[in-house]
């Protein structure tokens, strides 16, 4: 089985075409080809597939082998994969995922491959009923929750996935391995929650360190740097356009006033290609 390796700024993904198009069970696959240290090691695997609602169909398997609803660093790499490819020759088209269609725009570079890619990642919700927020009263702000034993304040929306936004005053002080695993299991997060250490650097930049469900820490999230952006614009903290700062670059995240949508833009790179013995 061929795949492709691939990262958006570290947020690393295993990329294979389900070319039958059968809908399969990848949660064994995924587990054995995004291990660190006896597989290709990736965050997650996302599987490339044919869609009767839109020009193709995106699935994203987590490393612990659970499949998650949307993935935004990875629906960036996945979009430059099938442009490049030529699966897709459009520079704008629609991408059915388990979250509804998102819309990735390339952004063509010199040598006539995707270079940044925006993805129109559509509306926040609020996160536990799965209200949206257009209309409604949105989320609640600041709330105030006991994990681990210490009061923390979180936003809780829903970009895809479910993410919960807290800020501290240093990102790098936080041991996020610790405190990841108590807010995801929390008894408020039914589906269980990405969560986001969110430092305001100022009205236009803020600094983000995730603790993925299902993945663990990851060195940025694209889903998680939406949903601290919408957050820092819903309480007051910064405007609609924000830079998020993360290990290996920035993302733009623009939360759009007319449309109530959010853009992301950011980069998508091939890290390597290869082949999987069948048999996984
Ligand atoms: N890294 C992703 C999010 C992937 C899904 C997440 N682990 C979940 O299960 O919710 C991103 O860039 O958005």
């Amino acid at each position: 089985m061929k795949f492709v390796k691939m990262h958006g700024l570290g947020n690393d993904f295993v990329f294979i075409e389900n070319k039958d198009g059968r809908d399969k069970n990848f949660s064994e696959l995924a587990r054995c080809m995004c291990k660190r240290h006896t597989g290709i090691g990736a965050d997650g695997l996302i599987i490339i597939a044919g869609s009767d609602a839109a020009d193709v169909r995106m699935r994203i398997i987590n490393a612990d082998g659970s499949e998650a609803e949307m993935c935004g660093n990875g629906i960036r790499c996945f979009a430059k994969y099938v442009y490049d490819s030529k699966i897709i020759t459009k520079t704008e088209f629609s991408v059915e995922t388990l979250a509804g269609i998102m819309k990735p725009k390339i952004i063509v570079d010199k040598n006539g491959d995707a270079g940044l890619v925006t993805i129109n990642m559509g509306k926040p919700f609020t996160d536990r009923g799965s209200i949206p927020m257009a209309g409604s009263a949105g989320p609640v702000l600041n709330e105030e929750i006991t994990v681990g034993g210490e009061p923390w304040k979180i936003t809780s929306l829903f970009l895809g996935v479910p993410h919960t936004v807290t800020y501290v005053n240093d990102v790098e002080a936080v041991d996020i391995n610790k405190w990841g695993p108590l807010f995801k299991t929390h008894e408020v997060f039914p589906k269980n929650t990405n969560v986001n250490f969110t430092e305001l650097i100022d009205d236009k930049t803020i600094k983000v360190r995730t603790w993925e469900r299902g993945a663990g820490a990851t060195l940025a999230c694209g889903t998680g740097s939406c949903s601290a952006a919408v957050s820092s614009f819903l309480n007051g903290y910064t405007g609609r356009n924000v830079d998020v700062q993360l290990y290996l670059g920035s993302l733009h995240v623009e939360y759009n006033e007319d449309d109530g949508n959010v853009y992301m833009t950011g980069p998508a790179a091939v890290s390597f290609t290869g082949e999987w013995p069948d048999e996984v």
